[in-house]
């Protein structure tokens, strides 16, 4: 991953369709929860999971307004705690990683997912398979594990029906995610709305109305959840008819232009 040097350029400015969700959180800060997913919606998607790039800026402006919402920001993720953290460095925010099967609260703890020697099996036998299959990438993520496709999009029949074919000798515990150029498997009992509901039976965001935002099918959990307890949900990308999100922004350079606007 690299961190952008300069401060970005926010690109021209399309209709803020959605803005009414954000503006309601800057006006009652203490009434709201804001949760973000990461790649695609806080930072632009990459070719390849470690190619992204996160602004400087980024980091600073998330703590500002986690501190202007009184701490009740995290970030509910695909990607493992562990490697969400470098990217945010200095700050530690809340963060739910694995898709909801691994989640680190306000105060600092963090309830791991096991790796059973079993997936640590089958995680090498499908790291083995993928060699067969030029430009697919493997992610090993510990308790979870990722094929993506990006780069090889001719593969991803190959690749869906063999992580279906390992889902299936690993069992109930696990479940097949799709996601934006990848295939996954992870925790059964994973679940970005499960996550968002734990954060909101725990200071400092019990009683606050949840704001939801991310970009990709792995996120509608977490719309669903926001919708039904009063809150907003938001998708990033052009206005989409198959999601649950109530409103749109349309590129995640807009998010965060918006973002940093809401912590100065
Ligand atoms: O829940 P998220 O924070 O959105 O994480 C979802 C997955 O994101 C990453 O993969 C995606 O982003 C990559 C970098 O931009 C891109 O190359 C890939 O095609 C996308 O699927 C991450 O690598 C996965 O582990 C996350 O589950
Ligand atoms: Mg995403």
């Amino acid at each position: 991953m690299t961190y952008q040097e300069q401060p970005e350029q926010g690109e021209a400015k399309p209709a803020p369709s959605n803005e009414p969700a954000l503006t309601a959180l800057s006006m009652y800060p203490d009434q709201w929860a804001l949760f973000l997913d990461i790649d695609g919606t806080l930072l632009d998607l990459a070719e390849t999971p470690e190619a992204i790039v996160v602004p400087l800026s980024l980091p600073f402006a998330l703590h500002a307004l986690s501190r202007k919402l009184g701490g009740a920001l995290a970030l509910v993720t695909g990607r493992s705690v562990a490697f969400v953290d470098p990217l945010f460095a200095p700050f530690r925010f809340p963060v739910a990683g694995l898709h909801g099967a691994e989640r680190r609260d306000a105060a600092g703890r963090l309830r791991r997912a096991l790796i059973p020697p079993a997936f640590q099996e089958m995680k090498s036998a499908i790291a083995r398979e993928a060699e067969a299959w030029p430009g697919a990438l493997v992610e090993d993520k510990g308790a979870a594990i990722a094929v993506h496709y990006r780069q090889a999009p001719e593969r991803e029949a190959d690749i869906a029906e063999a992580m279906q074919r390992y889902l299936d000798e690993a069992g109930s515990d696990w479940a097949l995610q799709r996601g934006k150029s990848v295939v996954e498997i992870c925790p059964a009992r994973a679940g970005k709305g499960h996550a968002i509901e734990a954060f909101l039976g725990e200071e400092p965001f019990i009683g606050r109305k949840p704001l939801t935002i991310g970009d990709d099918v792995t996120d509608e959990t977490m719309f669903a959840a926001a919708n039904r307890l009063g809150g907003q949900s938001v998708r990033i990308g052009p206005p989409n008819d198959k999601t649950l999100a109530r409103a749109s922004i349309f590129s995640p350079a807009r998010l965060r232009d918006i973002l940093a606007s809401l912590a100065a």
